[in-house]
């Protein structure tokens, strides 16, 4: 995927930037479906609490009315009647809010965690290539949304509750109209305080997308000095104590930037609240005038002043509930533009042919390049090669030469910015990439700890055949692993990582395990090793070298499959069928190891000075 394959994600709004109303809109009715569907019950319950809460609202400000107006009159029994209800009615507006509250917070942390969350990672994990990953716009959002699922699941949620509380306040305030029309101009005055949040609420979000790259950064610093992996070398290098000022210092702006944009959300609430509350007292003062005029009845007084009470509560809950709508625009922007930049992917994918049974003619590199976004030099230029069907092929060069960004642009982990590569003929971007990745096996230099059982470690190679003892055993074989299994507890079964009580393995017999998981697949067309042995002595690479080009000779005469190790040891490739030289991103020397010492180029010299350093014959 190009990063041009996903500019649309751009759509759904820039940093910080708020999503279309219709988009967010169409994405709360989305939500609002998905959870009838998936949790039928609470959603009804929720609904049904959050329309009593309204109703309650004029239920409690017309039975006292009428119960003031009854005892005035002598009404003994239509007074008590309406006591009764007024009294009903309180009671159940106080408990109606806690149980809305209640009834949408289980139903959005169960949306949230049981159906937003893993959805979001299906997404994440079905984009082709890697590319995303390495886009700090991308990781940004995603920090985001992984950590805030039960808050997007939120967001129609406070939609529905600022509806719910605009509702509330509109019968309160013709309640209030009915006693006294110069009452309604509180209705204006209300929108003060519920805009001043707004704008507030907005400069929290943009301060907070603004300094999610920061926060992510500091947070990094951290896990440096704490993790176990890290943790070796910075105990060695002592820079425990320069990391965590680091960190504090990152985190010390992080916190002073949110606090300022907090405290001014927090001034422009103050000053809302101040024009309505002005409002609102003189409002109490006009009826208060009018009643002791003999103007109202004393029910009315009571009315106005129950009902103008509860203007109060009816607008904080407008105004928390508009708050926190407009606050899920934080997650909102974020989560649409994942989706879009999720959309924008598949649809820049390409093809869907299927890669050939059996690989007849090999694989064809034409003029290809490719440069990592953000970075002004190509990784690899105008590179072209033909790799054989059923051949070894080496990539060796020096370090930062190209070799691991060829064998990745051939897992289809990138795609070329030129050039073409071709499956027997068949465009690579036209294969379909997860079934091209069926058919390709890989152990890269930066290999996975799974910390499963090794069973599974291995068995995840191919997850189809996870169950499979023998397979999984066949592929611990290949990758002369079969010592490492004798020396652990539970043999397959043994659970690997000290932190999740397991046995914790060396460098070299992760990397074996990593090996044999590349191993697990049956039938792979393409087979890479990128720097296969870096963590193991001389003897097991050897070894390991044997072992791998007879499961190459083996792989090629079945399946026509092309191996490609990639390799710094010169000494350890000499028996590929073609060896491919890098430097500086571009193929320099290429054929065999005789054609290219006859060379005498770059590759006999390095070869010379690798045999010399580690005094070996030619
Ligand atoms: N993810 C990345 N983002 C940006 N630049 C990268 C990335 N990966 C590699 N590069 C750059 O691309 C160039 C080629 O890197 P590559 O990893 O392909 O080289 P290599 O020959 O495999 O190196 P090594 O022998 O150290 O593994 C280098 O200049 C490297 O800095």
């Amino acid at each position: 995927m190009t990063s041009d394959g996903v500019s649309g994600a751009d759509g759904a709004g820039s940093a910080g930037g708020a999503p279309g109303a219709r988009r967010t809109l169409r994405l709360w009715w989305e939500l609002m479906v998905l959870s009838r569907r998936e949790l039928p019950g609470l959603t009804a319950a929720s609904l049904a609490a959050l329309a009593g809460s309204v109703l309650v609202v004029a239920a409690t400000g017309l039975s006292l009315k009428a119960a003031v107006d009854a005892t005035i009159r002598g009404a003994a029994p239509a007074a008590v009647a309406a006591a009764v209800c007024a009294g009903v009615a309180y009671a159940l507006s106080a408990s109606l809010t806690t149980l809305v509250s209640r009834l949408t917070n289980t139903t959005n942390d169960r949306l949230g965690r049981l159906v937003l969350h893993p959805r979001v990672h299906h997404e994440i994990a079905a984009l082709e290539g890697l590319e995303h990953l390495e886009r700090s716009d991308f990781l940004d959002r995603v920090t985001l949304v992984r950590s805030s699922t039960a808050e997007l699941a939120a967001a129609p949620w406070s939609a529905a509750r600022t509806v719910a509380g605009v509702l509330r306040l509109g019968v309160t305030l013709l309640l209030l109209g009915a006693v006294n029309p110069w009452l309604l101009l509180l209705l204006p005055l209300a929108a003060a305080p519920t805009w001043a949040d707004h704008r507030g609420q907005r400069a929290v979000r943009t301060t907070e997308v603004e300094t999610a790259e920061e926060y992510r950064l500091q947070q990094h610093l951290l896990d440096l000095a704490v993790q176990p992996a890290t943790a070796k070398e910075v105990l060695t290098t002592g820079s425990a104590d320069g990391l965590i000022d680091r960190q504090a210092a990152g985190w010390d702006a992080v916190v002073r930037l949110r606090a300022g944009a907090a405290f001014r959300a927090a001034a422009w609430g103050l000053g809302g609240w101040t024009v309505f509350a002005a409002g609102f007292t003189a409002a109490l003062a006009l009826v208060a005038h009018r009643t002791s005029r003999g103007e109202g009845t004393v029910g009315d007084l009571v009315l106005t002043v129950t009902v103008a009470a509860t203007v109060r509560q009816s607008l904080q809950g407008v105004v928390t509930a508009t708050a926190a709508t407009a606050a899920s625009a934080r997650i909102v922007e974020p989560y649409l533009w994942l989706r879009d930049y999720a959309a924008a992917a598949r649809a820049g994918a390409g093809g869907g042919a299927a890669p050939p049974a059996v690989l007849r003619d090999g694989i064809t590199l034409t003029g290809v390049g490719y440069t990592y976004p953000g970075t002004g030099q190509p990784a690899l230029a105008d590179f072209s090669a033909r790799l054989p069907a059923g051949s070894v092929v080496a990539v060796v060069g020096e370090y930062g030469s190209g070799k691991t960004t060829l064998v990745k642009l051939l897992a289809k982990f990138y795609r070329p910015d030129s050039g073409t590569v071709l499956v027997d003929g068949v465009p690579l971007a036209g294969i379909d990439t997860e079934a091209w990745r069926a058919r390709s096996s890989a152990a890269f230099q930066d290999f996975g700890r799974f910390r499963t059982t090794f069973a599974d470690t291995v068995g995840l190679g191919d997850v189809a055949r996870l169950e499979d003892r023998a397979a999984v055993e066949a592929a611990v074989r290949a990758a002369d692993a079969e010592g490492i299994v004798a020396g652990l507890p539970d043999g397959l079964d043994t659970q690997l990582g000290r932190e999740l009580g397991g046995v914790e393995l060396s460098e070299g017999q992760w990397q074996r395990a990593a090996l044999a998981r590349a191993s697990m697949r049956p039938d792979p067309l393409l087979f890479v090793l990128d720097e296969p042995t870096a963590s193991l002595d001389a003897v097991s690479e050897q070894a390991i070298f044997e072992r791998y080009m007879a499961r190459a000779a083996e792989l090629g005469a079945r399946t026509g499959a092309v191996t490609v190790i990639v390799s710094h040891r010169f000494s350890t490739v000499t028996g590929a069928d073609l060896i491919l030289v890098l430097h500086r991103g571009r193929l320099a020397e290429s054929g065999d190891h005789a054609t290219l010492m006859a060379l005498n180029g770059r590759y006999a010299e390095l070869y010379g000075l690798q045999a010399a350093a580690y005094s070996l014959d030619d």
